[in-house]
């Protein structure tokens, strides 16, 4: 009787972390009603994904229940998450999966997180820019970041909602006056455009994009996205008309899918790759790997500007060093300075917006 009563307690457990409607939705949720002895604990770090049900949120769920850095994952969106979770669940991997729906379980979806991953928002359809976001999109990143001030104000946080050239000062300004801003934890996603410029640049010269490294520094949007070709891993050097096609080609590449998926929104598959590449970096930082370094929108003094994308090094509490631009050649000199007249305006929006 009692070995049955703790297993029946454990199944009820576990099936509420799947379903948060559970025993309402009996038979529906992950699990089925089998005797369940999973012990839990595994060691890793507690990742939640906000946004979870979303375009982005779906594959990135499922790549990061796939990373072994993972132990807790915890999808939390405002629809669908309990049958994304219910999917996921199925996975034979190391991560459990717990659900969060509605902004009545934000705060249960943060509790303990080492990190935060939000792709949260709306997406861009042709003809728009990714400012044009701004009036959804700024009020969801600062209601979800006020969770993270409550919850789990040391979480390292992967912000990848639109116009991140914004959305990362909403979130600063936002921790600032809760009292819990730490710069070094709060990284806004720009490692898609590392993605592309490392596919664009190998299928220029014929190499493995696999084999190419490209430094993009700035922010994410436009002109603000600036490739530094003349640092390359490996060397590489570009004709004038090689350098004008593939800084347009790397700018343009949101826009590039947004046309393509013709309303269906924007990059969302390229996009959840990209945001394990950058989360798997954080998390090796965490555990305290040496050199782990990728390029992120992040509070810098690289520049005159509060906020600037560049290498930064992950360690145990976040970015340990942001590396300086070093030697830019002409043409990347005169797209810096272009760069920085959008970034500041993009900036100060969002600082408006939480200040007002
Ligand atoms: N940083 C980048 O490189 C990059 C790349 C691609 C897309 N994006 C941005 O990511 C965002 C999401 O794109 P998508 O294609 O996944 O959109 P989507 O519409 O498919 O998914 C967004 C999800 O966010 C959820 N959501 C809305 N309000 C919420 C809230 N208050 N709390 C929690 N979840 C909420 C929605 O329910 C939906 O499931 C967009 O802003 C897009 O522009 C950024
Ligand atoms: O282009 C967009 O709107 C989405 C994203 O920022 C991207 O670069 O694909």
């Amino acid at each position: 009787m009692q070995a049955n009563g703790n297993a029946n307690q454990r199944i009820a457990r576990i099936s509420a972390h799947l379903n948060p409607n559970y025993p309402k939705m009996e038979g529906s949720s992950g699990l089925q009603q089998v005797s369940c002895r999973a012990k839990g604990g595994a060691p890793g770090f507690k990742v939640a994904i906000l946004g979870a049900a979303g375009g982005i949120g779906q594959p990135l769920a499922m790549l990061m229940k796939m990373n072994p850095l993972v132990s807790v994952l915890h999808l939390y969106d405002v629809v669908n998450s309990p049958g994304v979770t219910a999917d996921i669940s199925h996975m034979d991997t190391g991560a459990v999966v717990r659900c969060f729906l509605g902004q009545s379980q934000l705060e249960d979806a943060l509790i303990g997180m080492d990190l935060v991953i939000i792709p949260a928002g709306v997406p861009r359809k042709p003809g728009m820019t990714r400012d044009d976001l701004f009036n959804i999109n700024a009020g969801i990143v600062k209601t979800l970041c006020e969770g993270i001030t409550k919850c789990c104000p040391n979480a390292i946080v992967n912000l990848i909602s639109n116009p991140v050239n914004s959305t990362v000062p909403i979130a600063a300004e936002v921790f600032k006056k809760a009292g819990t801003y730490d710069p070094k934890r709060l990284l806004g996603v720009t490692m898609l455009v590392v993605v592309r410029a490392n596919t664009f640049v190998a299928e220029v010269m014929g190499l493995d994009p696999r084999e190419v490294e490209v430094p993009v520094v700035g922010g994410h949007a436009g002109v603000t996205i600036l490739p530094l070709l003349s640092q390359v891993k490996p060397p590489c050097s570009f004709t004038p008309e090689e350098t004008d096609y593939l800084t347009s080609r790397i700018q343009n590449g949101g826009t590039e899918v947004v046309e393509a998926k013709a309303g269906a929104g924007s990059a969302t598959l390229s996009m959840a790759y990209a945001a394990v590449k950058f989360a798997d970096a954080c998390l090796r930082g965490l555990r305290g790997d040496a050199s782990v370094i990728q390029c992120a929108f992040v509070a810098s003094q690289v520049t005159e500007l509060p906020f600037f994308a560049s290498k930064v090094r992950l360690g145990r509490t976040g970015i340990d060093e942001i590396y300086p631009l070093g030697p830019l050649n002409e043409y990347e000199r005169v797209g810096l300075e272009k760069a920085k007249k959008e970034l500041a305006e993009s900036i100060q929006k969002g600082v408006s917006f939480i200040k007002k």
